[in-house]
């Protein structure tokens, strides 16, 4: 076949005009051309036509002016080079220009059109198929032009190229066919990684002094898994901690922000507000680096953690997690009682924050925020009240008439009386194998590692945390209660019940153990932990259940599905209430003790 039939500009040709046949018509007219004959040449002429006479697809198409306008020329040189003319300008000259036996067909028109300075095809501005450029293209492998130099062909396929005008912004069509595809969200994930590398960020480590051995191809010892789980944590809790400044200064910034507009309006009296704000905003973006649209987007994210901050308090933002920037990002509830209950929590959290975490107002020492700590001691040593600020425990018993004050020591476990016992534990079964769990079966140990009892993991064998409960006002007359910051699971352990583990006290609230050989009682009328403040309920989430932790009884508070939010209850029993002078105010609609001051009048 002969060569031209491949040449890129047929092949471009045939694209251009949506003409496959356009080869093979080609391939059959040079059929009877040797393919290394050199006269061989493709002149590409275009003729101005009214456009009706195209709609019409009339085939001897009439023009008001019927010459062709030559275009190019292809041609064979040395049975294999195929060649265009240098520029189209030689085409002004049938010397330079169109190869001898091209003359032979200037019957057809071609000698006048030689004369005419054309410089290709204009483009159409409704296909906008052709546009001018500056420069010419050439055959990438010959490095002969393939075209007039100010004339580019749109790439139909796989083209390199590069373009100097300034890319206009394609408008939305109502009517597309189809649908554009979104990005996913890896799509998403992996450009975040690349805008990330390329961003001007500084990023900074400093290790520490001692690290351990790293030695994964010859085994890990124990000890150096612990060094690496230490070091987890402590870059855990490194990063955690910078993540939190990088919020409580995000906050910050907004206010500083909203404040520099402010000057910015008095040092200049005749701007608007939002030149005002236009002038702040460029004076971030030279510091920080950021083009304008980025700080704004971020700006907005800010503005939510100052407003959590505003009603939750900067113990909210603090303790918040990572999910905080989502929540911000989407404005997640903002508008659906966020606010509300941030307010409703704020001086409760700011007890657990205080009493848990007495280092966290350190923190906001980055933006000079830090003042002292409001509640110290004991988490339970506060009861929270909705309205306000928590009231030292002491304070709310003020209504009882107690020679000492009201006095509450808080343990985490039992104390057994020694006056009473000497150095005996009544609450130890002899009867079982200490190591092995009477509900489960399995081993019982201490030890994390090799303990495999997870009955109640939350208090024995496992990593334990500090119970999410705090004490509240019930304002309903009960006085005291618990309230769950946290939901807890039914089945799960809230806690044990923790007192002074003694025998024959009579006429106050003791918990009855052991049995009726042997018995004892935990009283905790001066020490033990949050369940004494446990309130009754007719219609309880929480039951007392005994439970055997390495051969010794342990009273538990065992949860039957408590919300979070929600008072922790449990049934007294009735012979609890038969000695009770009291009505009981649980509220529910099936209350046992609602008239027992009428049933069981004081005598
Ligand atoms: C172990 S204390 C519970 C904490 C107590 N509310 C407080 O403020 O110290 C038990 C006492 O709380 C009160 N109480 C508990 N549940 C009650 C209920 N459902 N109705 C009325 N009083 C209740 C009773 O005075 C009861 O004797």
């Amino acid at each position: 076949m002969h060569p031209i039939v491949h040449h890129p500009v047929v092949t471009k040709l045939s694209d251009l005009f949506d003409n496959a046949d356009f080869a093979s018509q080609l391939a059959s007219t040079l059929a009877s051309f040797s393919p290394h004959d050199e006269g061989v040449c493709l002149r590409i002429d275009a003729v101005v036509c009214a456009s009706n006479s195209l709609k019409s697809n009339i085939p001897n198409i009439t023009t008001k002016n019927d010459k062709s306008l030559p275009l190019g020329w292809l041609t064979v040189k040395n049975n294999r080079n195929l060649t265009t003319p240098s520029h189209v300008t030689s085409l002004k000259s049938p010397a330079s220009g169109y190869p001898a036996n091209s003359q032979s067909t200037s019957k057809d028109g071609c000698d006048n059109v030689r004369h005419k300075t054309v410089s290709g095809l204009r483009p159409s501005k409704s296909a906008a198929i052709a546009v001018t450029t500056e420069e010419s293209d050439s055959d990438p492998d010959t490095g002969n032009r393939l075209r007039p130099s100010n004339v580019r062909i749109e790439p139909s396929v796989r083209q390199f190229h590069s373009d100097t005008r300034f890319p206009q912004r394609k408008k939305p069509t109502k009517d597309t066919a189809t649908p554009a595809l979104q990005p996913s969200s890896i799509d998403k994930f992996i450009a975040g990684i690349w805008r990330q590398v390329h961003s001007p960020v500084t990023l900074s480590v400093s290790f520490p002094d001692r690290r351990p051995e790293f030695s994964l191809g010859t085994g890990v010892s124990e000890t150096v898994f612990r060094a690496v789980n230490g070091l987890c944590k402590k870059y855990c809790d490194q990063s955690r901690s910078s993540r939190a400044l990088e919020i409580i200064v995000q906050a910050y910034w907004v206010e500083c922000y909203e404040a520099r507009i402010a000057s910015i309006r008095l040092e200049r009296p005749h701007y608007t507000n939002a030149e005002a704000r236009m002038a702040a905003l460029k004076e971030a973006c030279s510091t920080l680096t950021w083009h304008e649209k980025e700080l704004r987007n971020r700006m907005a994210v800010w503005r939510g953690y100052k407003e959590i901050k505003d009603s939750g308090g900067w113990a909210s933002l603090i303790f918040a997690g990572s999910g905080i920037y989502r929540i911000c990002k989407y404005r997640i509830g903002f508008d659906n009682g966020l606010m509300p209950r941030l307010r409703h929590i704020a001086s409760s959290l700011e007890v657990a924050a205080d009493t848990l975490h007495p280092g966290w107002r350190d923190l906001l020492r980055i933006v000079s925020q830090n003042g002292p700590c409001r509640y110290s001691g004991h988490p339970h040593e506060w009861v929270t009240v909705d309205t306000g600020p928590a009231l030292p425990l002491g304070t709310t018993y003020s209504h009882l008439v107690l020679p000492n004050g009201f006095n509450y020591q808080f343990v985490d476990d039992c104390v057994i009386d020694q006056n009473v016992f000497g150095g005996d534990d009544p609450r130890r079964e002899l009867g079982i194998d200490p190591n092995i769990c009477q509900l489960c079966k399995e081993k019982q140990t201490d030890d994390l590692v090799s303990n495999h009892c997870s009955c109640f993991p939350a208090l024995f064998g496992g990593v334990r945390y500090p119970p999410p409960v705090q004490l509240y006002n019930t304002t309903n007359g009960k006085n005291n209660g618990v309230i769950a910051r946290c939901e807890f699971d039914r089945g799960t352990a809230i806690a044990e019940f923790v007192g002074l583990v003694t025998r024959g006290i009579d006429g106050v609230d003791v918990m009855m153990g052991g049995t009726p050989e042997r018995p004892y009682q935990v009283f905790q009328g001066q020490m033990g932990n949050f369940t004494r403040f446990i309130n009754h309920s007719c219609r309880p989430n929480s039951q007392f259940q005994k439970f055997y932790w390495r051969g010794i009884e342990r009273i538990l508070v065992v949860s039957r599905g408590v919300a979070a939010g929600s008072e922790i209850t449990v049934d007294y029993s009735d012979s609890y209430w038969r000695k009770l002078r009291k009505n009981c105010l649980c509220g529910e609609t099936g209350c046992r003790f609602a008239n027992q001051l009428e049933t069981y009048p004081a005598t």
